[in-house]
């Protein structure tokens, strides 16, 4: 054990570090009242691998997103270090650290951790690597999960809002088992991410209790029978068995205490606390003190989850996943999301704007999305005659399915970039309105809306938030939100606050009614958004299968 500093110290500072999309940040923060004294980024190199793997270059099939787990590693090494160097406290006054991860990030292990992909005779195989959250493949063996689910009435389907998404566990193990058995043989564990980097500072294998539940069908104590594995296929029978079920650790609960090894890595005292693993968007609810009942939190950034407590469990159609004590103790946990967010307004950024636009940007000293920003606020709402669907990464809720596609309604000759940009981000908002609906309409009280994450920054898409949504924006405090919030679990970890929602009390921060809607624009929404709904329920819920066979023709003439 540490033992210089004691958890009630004022000195003590906890390590929080949120493994992202495609980046790592490790922040060093004060136990007593949260302060943010520094942090440090560092890149995953080979970011999300979409087109072909590292060094064998073995061609990826469409929708594919892996990830290569020494760069979650490099963070440890990297980034921790050179976060407390810059804090300029001494390491002996760190308590504990805690992680969170983007989830359902998945990979295929070894009896002791090791990745798949990293013995040299699997390094060729994409079905060894990490499948990141957005690995959008593995959609038939979703469509087979929930039909499965369906027939023999599994109770737990309506946990999930009656669908289980293609990003979660089950379906991706599913699709390693039917296209490379031999790794699927070969995996002696399937881990969340988030449970291996804390099996890599703890030197055991821990399994924290939130990540199961959202990302892997575990509800009540129990997960899918051997029956109903073994009706999506035989083999597939001792998945859980063989390969899954670990004893579960709450959250807030200390792992374990930071190995010799790790401390090595990472600069920090050895057998310090080390929080159980979560979720990137669970863990920024005690950052933004959304942790009671009622208080919804988005996490906007190249997706968007959200977050919301509730005393009663109901079910809402369409919606991820609830979980008792999910996001925290005593409560059910929530959880609905859009798949794309900032990534779609990156996408016509990056890809659509013209030349003039860059140049202008660069004129001005901002960025293309600030520009494309600026230019939009001038229309009035509605000005554009454009509706969008904002599926371009599929759909997460309400209608979970990632054989959607995006869709621009009202293009004419005259329409500009920041018009279609502007309406982009609109049908972002106007998906997070379809959410919250769909909460209302199934009795979960929505009582506040709180904004986290990179997109809290662009003050246009708040505005245009408040608007869609009609109601107050808060606004979380932290620009490190899911880093904040991991070292809010460390310092429970540590035994420097009897739970969560105290530390959240203590370390968070949150400014109420940051952005109000205006009542004009508001009621312009409306009929936008009427617009939308119509959209949505024409492509999205059977008026034509215009987009899925789209999808179909597009993966036929890319593989072939
Ligand atoms: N000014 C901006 N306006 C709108 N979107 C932006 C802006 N700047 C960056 N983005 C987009 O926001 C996303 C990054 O959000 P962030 O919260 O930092 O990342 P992550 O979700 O991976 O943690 C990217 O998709 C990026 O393209
Ligand atoms: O799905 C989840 C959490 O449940 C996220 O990890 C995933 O959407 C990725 O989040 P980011 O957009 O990278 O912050």
């Amino acid at each position: 054990m540490n033992p210089i500093v004691s958890a009630n110290n004022p000195e003590a500072v906890v390590i929080g570090v949120d493994f992202g999309t495609l980046s790592g940040r490790a922040v060093v923060v004060r136990v007593a009242d949260g302060a943010e004294l520094a942090s440090a980024v560092h890149d995953f190199e080979h970011g999300a691998v979409t087109e072909a793997l590292p060094e064998s270059g073995v061609a990826l099939a469409p929708d594919t997103a892996l990830q290569v787990p020494d760069d979650y590693r490099a963070v440890l090494r990297q980034a921790v270090p050179k976060a407390l160097a810059a804090s300029g406290v001494p390491a002996d006054r760190v308590i504990g650290i805690g992680t969170d991860f983007t989830a359902s990030t998945f990979l295929p292990t070894t009896a002791d951790g090791t990745p798949l992909c990293e013995l040299s005779e699997f390094a060729d195989r994409p079905h060894a690597y990490p499948k990141l959250w957005k690995h959008h493949s593995a959609q038939p063996e979703a469509d087979d999960v929930n039909a499965l689910a369906e027939e023999r009435g599994e109770h737990w389907l309506a946990r999930y809002g009656g669908r289980i998404s293609a990003e979660w566990e089950f379906p991706k193990a599913l699709q390693v088992l039917r296209e490379d058995p031999e790794v699927y043989d070969r995996a002696e564990r399937f881990i969340e991410a988030s449970d291996w980097i804390i099996w890599q500072l703890c030197g055991s294998e821990n399994r924290s209790a939130c990540v199961a539940g959202y990302k892997g069908i575990h509800q009540d104590g129990a997960w899918p029978s051997r029956e109903y594995l073994a009706g999506l296929d035989p083999r597939f029978a001792g998945f859980v068995a063989d390969k899954l079920a670990h004893p579960l650790s709450q959250l807030g609960e200390r792992a374990g205490g930071l190995t010799r090894a790790a401390a090595a890595v990472t600069g920090l005292p050895e057998g310090i606390a080390v929080a159980v693993g979560n979720v990137d968007a669970h863990v920024t609810a005690a950052a933004a003190q959304t942790v009671r009942p009622g208080e919804m939190l988005a996490i906007m950034g190249t997706s968007t989850c959200h977050v919301l407590n509730a005393t009663e469990f109901a079910e809402v159609p369409g919606m991820c996943g609830a979980v008792r004590d999910g996001i925290a103790t005593g409560s059910w946990g929530f959880e609905a999301g859009q798949s794309g967010v900032g990534d779609i307004f990156a996408w016509f950024a990056d890809g659509f704007a013209s030349a003039e636009y860059a140049s202008e940007a660069a004129g001005l000293g901002i960025t293309v999305h600030e520009l494309l920003s600026r230019k939009a606020a001038e229309q009035p709402v509605g000005a554009h005659g454009l509706v969008a669907l904002d599926w371009h990464n599929g759909n997460r809720s309400v209608l979970v399915d990632h054989g959607l596609s995006g869709v621009v309604a009202g293009m004419t000759l005259a329409t500009r970039p920041e018009e279609i940009y502007r309406a982009l981000i609109e049908s972002t908002a106007f998906g997070t309105r379809a959410i919250l609906d769909a909460f209302r309409d199934s009795g979960v009280p929505v009582d506040g809306f709180t904004v986290a994450g990179g997109l809290k920054r662009n003050d246009f898409v708040l505005r245009i938030y408040a608007d869609v949504l009609n109601r107050p924006l808060h606004v979380a405090d932290s620009d490190q939100g899911p880093a904040l919030g991991a070292a809010i679990h460390a310092a429970v970890a540590a035994g420097a606050y009897p739970d969560v929602p105290v530390a959240s009390e203590a370390m968070g921060s949150v400014t109420r009614d940051a952005v109000l809607p205006d009542p004009v624009r508001a009621a312009g929404y409306d009929d936008l958004y009427a617009i939308y709904a119509d959209l949505h329920d024409h492509f999205g819920r059977g008026g034509t299968e215009a987009l899925h066979r789209l999808r179909r023709i597009r993966n036929e003439n890319r593989t072939s």
